[in-house]
């Protein structure tokens, strides 16, 4: 069977929908088959299930244009790389998913690829590596079987795959490449596999293709924007093959729109959420799918605007299809699971389903809607229903002003508070510590659940988490650390514990969403103005400090990734809000320091999430971002250590923010990503304690001492020796403790082994 005439594209789609289950089914099925509890098949007839059931559901709402491919056992960047043989040797095994896993999670011997973030998501995907050598082939298993379950079950989709230059351009190369070579040297060899693949689909009588090119939003160079036009010249001049739409989301296509426009594709995804309509006029002749519900946040969509401007589009453009700005990977299923919801808050609320019953509605606005030039909104047409405002804007917060960065915040300069902390806390050189969170055992989480559903009461939870603490602490003594943590047992997640302690926020119950792999978070939805009503870690602090001579730190998350990792209100700029979770964490800081902590650890693992995508808007972005985290911390005397951590280490983009922060002591990620931050220029010039993560926690593999021993001493090459500590790369709370315990031993050992040398350096 060959490509059938071009078919329209139906009035209404969502370009993605989530895939973990809405009851976190493949989460269950994946880890299961890790442990080797259950077969491949099993988890393989889960995957079907969960396709099944997310079709259905899609058709059953109303959506026309189904999305499939869409489904993932882990990532869809991942899966791009398996489809286009972009395998290192090392990690190939003898089924697509084992392959798949270990370049995910690694095996015994090998490191896994580097995970990221997905654009300014807390998605992480895994990074494909491309060498000069790469040997591109294609292997369309997934997307063809996929097509086939559906249409067994009467439903034809669309198959989504990561386009061409996206997935180039989120690749690193290989290491031992030869200098100068980029992935994007490759496109040729990887638009022939491209080809294979439409062809392959053109056979199986599938009329659509969309190609996901979020790229496309950020600052494009002429190298790249020649990319995207020899990719889609040579794409749509393909003879068989399906109509092409190639998706952009996360902002507006810029430059990158004229160029696209150029180009044979017969539809383009356009982000009308967070991108302005300004040049759609240039699609004229095209299908525009235009992404006016939002697939990224949990409001309801003013009809009124998104109606508006479809009507826009209409007028400039060609056909006009309703979607989605993004895939709904990133918002959680079904409101009406959410039962416990305050009724005014849940009528401003939209989840995955509704956003897609919204998408379904406003075509058929769209469609009743006559010519251009008549009023918005037909009176046969439902009235739009009114999103009624924030229930405690009415609430006055005494609004903080953050010092702006350079401006004194009331610390001394660092090399003033280094000298009085050094005095007080008489830490080694190259101390030993760790992020914050110790394993999370089923035990908590049963005890929670327990006290959730009032089997265990207050006290009985409590002495269970102080228990947990006690163990924790007596561990770290035993292992040998020197700056102590209490583990964190008492949090589900390091953001929704402080939304539940601070008014404003609302946290739902079964609300998860992906962030890597099997790895869900509840984000909490921060719909009002942010209060702290009484301290909310010191009791657990202080409890730790109490059993122990050595230094505790106390635990908190910073205002940026608190309000990064939560869906938050739309009718305040998000400086304001931040500022406001700022000054909640400010009286955490200064509340921990009275009770007698003498380290204090603010985490800001999203501080680069939120960075725009376009550089225009970063300097901006980062000053506001730092200025709020100086804000948070600097009600601290020059005694108290502050520490931030961030989960990741590209220095070149942000290590001068992170120098601003003007915490004493930063942990980053470094080991995941083989010690690659310790060859950047800025590291040299990082004016604080620095801790390169020497332990990837996001592997079971255990790290040797002789393995962190080396990464110690790299550091050490570049890094004063008083300025090193040694740290794994983010929290332990998803390892067990057998792993745990055996790579902090080796942490330890290996500190231990460079000390003496340390200390006999002039
Ligand atoms: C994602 S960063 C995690 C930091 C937190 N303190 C933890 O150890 O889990
Ligand atoms: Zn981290």
């Amino acid at each position: 069977m060959t490509a059938a005439r071009p078919q329209p594209f139906p009035a209404a789609t969502i370009l993605g929908y989530p895939r973990i289950g809405p009851g976190r089914e493949l989460k269950r099925a994946l880890e299961s088959y890790w442990d080797g509890r259950s077969t491949l098949d099993e988890l393989r007839r889960t995957g079907a299930g969960l396709r099944e059931r997310a079709w259905r559901r899609l058709a059953g709402l109303g959506l026309q244009a189904l999305p499939s491919n869409t489904f993932s056992l882990y990532d869809q960047v991942l899966d791009t790389a398996l489809l286009l043989g972009a395998v290192p040797a090392r990690y190939r095994s003898t089924t697509d998913e084992d392959t798949c896993f270990a370049m995910a999670r690694g095996t015994d011997g090998v490191a896994p690829l580097r995970m990221t973030k997905w654009f300014d998501t807390n998605y992480h995907y895994i990074v494909p590596e491309i060498g000069p050598d790469t040997a591109f082939g294609l292997s369309a298993a997934k997307p063809v079987s996929e097509v086939r379950q559906a249409r067994d079950l009467g439903l034809e989709t669309r198959p989504v795959v990561i386009g061409p230059v996206t997935f180039l351009l989120l690749a690193e190369v290989t290491p031992g490449a030869p200098a100068g070579f980029a992935p994007l040297d490759r496109l040729a060899d990887v638009l022939g596999v491209y080809e294979r693949l439409l062809t392959t689909l053109a056979a199986e009588g599938v009329g659509w293709v969309q190609l996901d090119e979020p790229a496309l939003v950020t600052d494009l160079g002429a190298a790249e924007l020649a990319a995207v036009r020899a990719a889609y010249e040579r794409l749509g001049s393909l003879a068989d093959r399906p109509s092409l739409l190639v998706a952009s989301y996360f902002g507006g296509l810029g430059e990158a729109l004229p160029v696209l426009a150029d180009t044979p594709v017969e539809a383009v995804g356009v982000d009308l959420v967070h991108g302005d309509p300004a040049g759609l006029g240039a699609l004229a002749g095209k299908t525009v799918v235009a992404g006016v519900v939002s697939g990224r946040d949990v409001w309801r969509t003013d009809r009124e605007r998104a109606l508006g401007a479809l009507l826009a589009v209409r007028e400039h453009a060609g056909r006009v299809v309703v979607s989605t700005s993004c895939s709904l990977l990133h918002v959680p299923y079904d409101l009406d699971a959410e039962t416990g919801l305050d009724p005014a808050l849940r009528r401003r609320l939209a989840f995955a389903d509704q956003k897609v019953a919204e998408v379904v509605e406003l075509a058929d606005l769209l469609a009743s809607a006559s010519a251009p030039g008549s009023p918005a909104v037909p009176v046969s047409a439902p009235a739009p229903v009114a999103v009624p405002a924030p229930a405690s804007a009415s609430v006055a917060v005494p609004a903080p002003a953050p010092a702006p960065v350079g401006e004194r915040t009331g610390r001394s300069p660092y090399p003033v508070r280094a000298a009085a902390q050094a005095a007080h806390l008489r830490l080694p050189p190259l101390p030993v510590t760790t992020i914050g969170s110790f394993p999370q055992t089923g035990e908590l989480r049963a005890a929670r659940a327990a006290l959730a559903a009032g089997e265990l009461d207050e006290a009985a939870y409590e002495e269970r988490v102080r228990a947990e603490i006690r163990e924790v602490v007596a561990l770290q003594e035993r292992l040998g650390l020197d700056v102590l943590v209490h583990g964190e047992p008492e949090r589900n997640d390091m953001v929704q514990y402080f939304a539940e302690h601070l008014d404003g926020f609302a946290v739902t119950r079964h609300g998860w969403v992906q962030s890597y792999g099997s790895r869900c978070t509840r984000p909490p939805i921060l719909h009002g103005d942010v209060r702290r009503p009484e301290p909310i870690t010191v009791r657990w602090a202080s409890y730790a400090q109490s059993l122990t001579a050595r230094p505790v730190k106390g635990m908190l998350t910073g205002p940026v990734t608190i309000v990064a990792w939560s869906f938050v209100r739309d009718d305040l700029p998000l400086r304001d809000v931040v500022c406001q979770v700022a000054d909640a964490v400010r009286a955490e800081v200064r509340d921990l320091e009275a009770a007698g902590l003498s380290v204090v650890q603010v985490d800001e693992p999203a501080l680069r999430e939120l960075l725009p995508l376009r550089r225009a808007g970063q300097d901006a972005y980062l000053e506001w971002a730092v200025a709020a985290y100086r804000w948070a911390t600097s009600g601290a005397g020059d005694r108290t250590q502050i520490h931030t951590h961030l989960c990741y280490s590209d220095a070149d983009q942000i290590l001068a923010a992170v120098d601003a922060l003007d915490a004493d002591v930063t942990s980053v990620e470094s080991a995941r990503s083989g010690a690659r931050l310790l060859g950047e220029p800025a590291v040299k010039g990082f004016g604080r304690g620095l801790g390169p993560g020497v332990y990837d926690i996001h592997s079971p593999r255990v790290p040797t001492a002789d393995e962190v021993g080396e990464l110690l001493e790299a550091a050490l090459r570049v890094l004063p020796a008083d300025r090193v500590w040694v740290n794994p790369d983010c929290g332990l709370k998803t390892r067990t403790y057998g792993q745990v315990e055996a790579a902090l031993t080796n942490l330890v050992e290996a500190a231990r082994r460079l000390r003496g040398a340390v200390e006999s350096r002039p």
